[in-house]
C-alpha cells in the first residue's frame, strides 16, 4: 500500500510583504483593543529607572523583576486554587493547577539567564541607587513561601509600611498551607494521618513529622493506591524541587554579580541565601524515599 505523501507547498513565497486581508479590522475607536484589554499604557509606563544619568542596564534589572512579579502573581493564584481543590477532594483539578505552577516555576528559573548577562561592573554602576531596596521585600515571593509552608510571622514587620501587602501575608499566615489541605484530603481518603497534624496551628512553620512516613509508604508502595494521591505527592515533590532550583539560580546569579558583598537589604548576602537552601516544604515526601524498598 502506498503511504500518503506530504503535499508540496502550493506556492513559492516571492516577497517579504504580507497584504492585510480586507476583513481585518483597523478602526478601533471606542472598541476593545489589545492595549486596552491588557492595560498596556500602565504596564509599559511602569519602568522608572532611578540612575542619573540613566544607566542602560537598569531597564534589564527592572523588567527582570517586574516579569518575575507577574509570574509570582499567577503562581500564587494557582496555588490558592490548588489548595481549594484539595480541600474539595478534587485531586484532578488540583493537579491541573500544580502542573501550571510547575511550568511557571520553570519560566522563573530559566529567566535567570537573561539577568546573568548583567556584568558585575554594570550592576555596580547603579546598585547604589537602589538604596536598601531588595527582593527580600517581595511580598508576593513571601506569600508563595507562606502558602507552601514556610510560615514566618517575623517577616510581617518588613511590610509595616505597606498595609495591603501586610494584610495579604497576615491572611495567608493564618490559613492552611497546600500541604495542610493535601494531608486533610489524605486523611479523608482513609489513611491514618495523626490527629495532631490535622489540627496543628497552621500559622506555624511546618515541622518534620516522623509519623507521616508510614502514610506515605502506603501511598507509594501499596498496589491500588488511588492514582490522584500518588500523583499529588509527586507534584508536590516537583514543586519543591523547582523552588530549590530557583533559589539556587538566584544564589549563583548573585554570587557572579556581587560576589560576597552584603545585600542591599542588610543581610550577609550569598551566605544568607545559601541558608535558604536548607529550607524544605514537604520533608516527609523526601524522607520516605530513604525507606522505600524494592
Ligand atoms: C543582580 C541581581 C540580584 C542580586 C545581586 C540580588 C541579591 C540579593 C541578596 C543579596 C539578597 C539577600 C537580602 C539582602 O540583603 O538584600 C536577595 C534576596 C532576595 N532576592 Fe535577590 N538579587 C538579585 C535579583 C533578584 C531577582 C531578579 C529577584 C526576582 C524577584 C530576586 C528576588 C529576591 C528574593 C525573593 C529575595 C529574598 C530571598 C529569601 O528570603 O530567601 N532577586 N537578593
Ligand atoms: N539585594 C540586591 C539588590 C537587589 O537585587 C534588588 C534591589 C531592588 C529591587 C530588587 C532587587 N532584587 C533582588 O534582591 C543587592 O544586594 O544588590
Amino acid at each position: 500500500m502506498t503511504q500518503p505523501q506530504p503535499s508540496a507547498p502550493t506556492q513559492q513565497p516571492t516577497s517579504g510583504v504580507r497584504t492585510i486581508e480586507d476583513s481585518v479590522r483597523t478602526d478601533f475607536h471606542g472598541a476593545m483593543t489589545y492595549g486596552r484589554y491588557l492595560d498596556l499604557d500602565r504596564l509599559l509606563n511602569a519602568q522608572h529607572p532611578v540612575s542619573v544619568p540613566e544607566h542602560h542596564d537598569e531597564m534589564l534589572f527592572i523588567i527582570q523583576h517586574q516579569t518575575s512579579e507577574l509570574w509570582l502573581k499567577l503562581m500564587l493564584h494557582e496555588l490558592r486554587e490548588a489548595r481549594a481543590r484539595l480541600a474539595a477532594d478534587d485531586l484532578g483539578m488540583a493537579l491541573k493547577c500544580l502542573a501550571r505552577v510547575k511550568a511557571i516555576q520553570k519560566q522563573l528559573t530559566d529567566q535567570w539567564t537573561v539577568l546573568a548577562t548583567l556584568t558585575p561592573r554594570e550592576y555596580a554602576q547603579f546598585r547604589g541607587d537602589l538604596g536598601n531596596a531588595s527582593g527580600f521585600q517581595s511580598y508576593q515571593y513571601r506569600a508563595v513561601e507562606f502558602i507552601l509552608g514556610n510560615k514566618h510571622r517575623g517577616m510581617l514587620k518588613v511590610f509595616s509600611s505597606e498595609p495591603e501587602a501586610q494584610a495579604l501575608l497576615e491572611g495567608l499566615l493564618e490559613e492552611p498551607t497546600v500541604y495542610d489541605e493535601f494531608l486533610r484530603a489524605v486523611a479523608r481518603a482513609g489513611y491514618g494521618v495523626p490527629e495532631d497534624i490535622l489540627t496543628r496551628d497552621v500559622s506555624e512553620p511546618w515541622t518534620f513529622h516522623d509519623d507521616l512516613l508510614p502514610v506515605f509508604r502506603r501511598i507509594y508502595e501499596e498496589e491500588g493506591t488511588p492514582w490522584g494521591l500518588y500523583e499529588s505527592c509527586e507534584a508536590l515533590v516537583d514543586v519543591e524541587d523547582n523552588f530549590q532550583f530557583w533559589r539556587f539560580r538566584h544564589l549563583r546569579t548573585v554570587q557572579r554579580t556581587i560576589g560576597f558583598k552584603r545585600g542591599t537589604g542588610g543581610s550577609s548576602g550569598v551566605d544568607f541565601l545559601k541558608r535558604a537552601l536548607d529550607l524544605t516544604f514537604f520533608p516527609e515526601l523526601y524522607a520516605v524515599r530513604t525507606e522505600i524498598g524494592a
